[in-house]
């Protein structure tokens, strides 16, 4: 055996040093990767590597929705296999293995041999191996006993292989392995076929899991196989557009060079000759045999089943939804037509159950949209509740949304309590900067958006629970989707429908808001207000970095200090007039002496402590970048880099 262990390592140096090997070349590739970027040395063995179990439950809970739909999957491929000597494994991303199943009786073996619940099959750490390299390619392979990098490892045969989210990115690698097999590579073909099978269904599974609520194609070149194991599986949403996809729908549908993301978005009928209305027709009213569409690229038949999304009880529009914008909705506009495309496209939506999202930069008005929405639903009636998920503490965000139990963990009361998400039942949960949200809530919160159901801290029975959600952020969450900070899947599920609420500085409808604000006051205080015209000309000329907030925080001011109700320019707030200065500076004017409220000196700070970056400073001063370079010139402020 050290004779055997011996020559492997030889044969290890000399293809990691280039030299030709008779191997797999996605084994001798990734003995290359091994040396080469890994660092590992062939002459060291390293036993395997088990995670306390504190580690582990952390990799656990992350994918712990995914885990109980794939567990059916596990324990319907290690039927097939019992007896033979195999076990399962299924890892995470990382090659953390969070499943497990194997004989009792050879428990001892499998644990030291790493085939082991919480064992790390990462190749950086165990070299080559089927889970480890299955994550850096991407593909399905088996490993068995010599391809292994680590001499520790040569008994074993491994085989894996990836299952990817309905969103493209690696969930999880399904492995099964055995501690003695025949030495020929070729035993383990059914073994490498079995896998695949079973990561094809779990991924399919999967989807239909995370898109229970909107349309879900099957496809398959069978006719009889379209309905119950189809190859090729999509979700789409109420526009057409793909929303989810199996690895095999990717492979058939990627052009060159595409990756699996570039997938997301594309139109169902860009891809196929049929349109989303037409899948009502490979429901129920066409014969099997006749439920077929073609790829466009290529002419293919392929057999169709579609999966409708649930039907939703949805009451007949009221007199006033028809053409005009409900009440509350009119309210939030006058003759923006930007804003009044939002809002008319939102009406449309007020009784779904679609969520939203809403994005926009801080007080432009997201809440006031949420509830205006809200008011002009069948909800109305029932609660609003608003969460601010960048206000909450993180450890108290799962117990303020989703309630717990009394005495359920310490610091829990004896009360309990019945959770945020609970209180807005029947009506509307708000969640404002949804982007601040720590991941352990998104995968909670994902279940309560997939089932309908909360359950509380300490509680082990679900409770159903009636909410329309809609979140707001001023963020961009495709980049938090690429900084792993937001769940890809939870994004879906939220984005049912997108708005953009412009910035004030960009509104056509200044004028009215303004009269609209001081209209409100009036009613309030019993007393009319009138504006001055220099107090309108600043508040015409002011930037409002702080959008409707700002002007609200400013007329409320210019209300409590004018005189008899009449605004004049003294009375509107400090800031205000002077950014009015600042914008309205004519081109010709000559530089004014510095003076800290001075509009040049004010910009040369803002860019001096943003480090000189323009964008930056725009965003502070809640302006265009053009209109700072544009000021930049005016005042004649060069970049310190600039300068020679
Ligand atoms: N169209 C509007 N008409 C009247 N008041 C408005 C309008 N839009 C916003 N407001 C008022 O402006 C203030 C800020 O609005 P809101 O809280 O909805 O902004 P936001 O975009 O949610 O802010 P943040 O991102 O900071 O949470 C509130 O006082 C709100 O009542």
């Amino acid at each position: 055996m050290e004779n055997a262990k011996a020559a492997h390592i030889n044969e290890l140096v000399r293809v990691s040093e280039g030299i030709a090997s008779k191997r797999d070349a996605i084994i001798t590739a990734s003995w290359r990767r091994c040396v080469a970027d890994h660092k590992l040395d062939p002459t060291v063995r390293r036993e395997a590597y088990i995670l306390p179990h504190e580690r582990l439950c952390l990799h656990r809970d992350a994918m712990d929705e995914f885990l109980r739909m794939a567990r059916f999957g596990l324990e319907a491929l290690y039927h097939q296999v019992a007896g033979m000597g195999y076990a399962l494994l299924l890892t995470d991303s990382n090659g953390v293995t969070v499943d497990f199943i194997g004989d009792r009786a050879s428990d001892d073996d499998l644990r030291r041999t790493g085939l082991y619940l919480g064992a790390d099959w990462n190749e950086g750490r165990a070299g080559t191996c089927a889970v480890g390299t299955c994550i850096a390619t991407g593909e399905a392979l088996t490993v068995h006993q010599t391809d292994h990098f680590d001499a520790t490892h040569i008994p074993l045969t491994c085989t894996a292989a990836p299952v990817f989210h309905s969103g493209g990115g690696l969930a999880a690698v399904l492995d099964i392995s055995a501690l003695r097999s025949p030495e020929p590579k070729i035993s383990q073909y059914l073994a490498l076929q079995l896998v695949k099978a079973y990561t094809h269904k779990i991924e399919n599974a999967n989807l239909y899991n995370n898109f229970r609520r909107e349309w879900v194609v099957k496809l398959s070149a069978s006719q009889e196989f379209a309905e119950v194991d189809p190859d090729f599986v999509m979700a789409l949403d109420g526009a057409g557009r793909i929303i989810g996809f199996n690895h095999r729908a990717w492979q058939l549908l990627a052009g060159e060079g595409e990756g699996r993301e570039d997938l997301i978005g594309r139109s169902f009928s860009d891809l196929f000759d049929c349109q989303v209305d037409d899948l009502v027709r490979f429901v129920r009213s066409l014969p099997t045999d006749q439920r077929t569409l073609h790829l466009r690229r290529s002419g293919t038949p392929l057999f169709a089943q579609a999966m409708p999304p649930p039907a939703i009880a949805v009451p007949r529009p009221r007199k006033e939804d028809e053409g005009n914008l409900p009440k509350p909705l009119q309210a939030m506009c006058g003759d923006d037509p930007a804003l009044k495309a939002v809002l008319t496209r939102a009406a449309k939506l007020v009784n779904t159950r679609m969520s939203l999202l809403i994005h926009g930069e801080t007080g432009t008005g997201k809440e006031h949209l949420a509830k205006a929405l809200h008011q002009s639903s069948v909800r109305a009636a029932k609660p609003f509740v608003a969460v601010n998920c960048a206000a909450l503490p993180e450890a108290l965000i799962e117990s303020e949304l989703f309630g717990y139990e009394p005495g359920s963990f310490t610091g829990a009361t004896s009360r309990g309590k019945k959770g945020l998400i609970l209180e807005a039942d029947g009506g509307t949960l708000f969640l404002d900067e949804i982007g601040d949200m720590p991941l352990s809530s998104q995968t909670r919160l994902l279940r309560v958006l997939a089932e309908r159901e909360v359950t509380p801290i300490g509680r082990t029975k679900a409770v159903s629970v009636d909410v329309r959600v809609i979140a707001a952020t001023h963020r961009d969450l495709v980049e938090l989707i690429k900084a792993g900070t937001f769940r890809d899947d939870l994004y879906f599920r939220l984005n049912g429908a997108v708005f953009t609420v412009p910035p004030l500085r960009q509104r056509g409808d200044l004028d009215w808001l303004i009269d609209r604000l001081l209209a409100e006051r009036a009613e309030r205080d019993g007393i009319g207000y009138t504006i001055a015209a220099p107090a309108l000309a600043a508040l015409r000329a002011h930037g409002w970095p702080g959008n409707v907030r700002e002007l609200v925080n400013a007329l409320d001011y210019a209300c409590a200090v004018c005189t008899d109700g009449l605004i004049e320019l003294m009375d509107i707030p400090d800031p205000v007039q002077r950014s009015g200065v600042f914008e309205a500076w004519p081109a010709s004017a000559p530089t004014p002496a510095p003076d800290s409220a001075d509009p040049a000196v004010r910009l040369r700070e803002v860019l001096r402590r943003l480090h000189w970056n323009v964008s930056a400073a725009a965003r502070d001063m809640g302006v265009d970048r053009s209109t700072i370079h544009r000021q930049m010139r005016r005042f004649g402020i060069v970049p310190p880099h600039r300068l020679d």
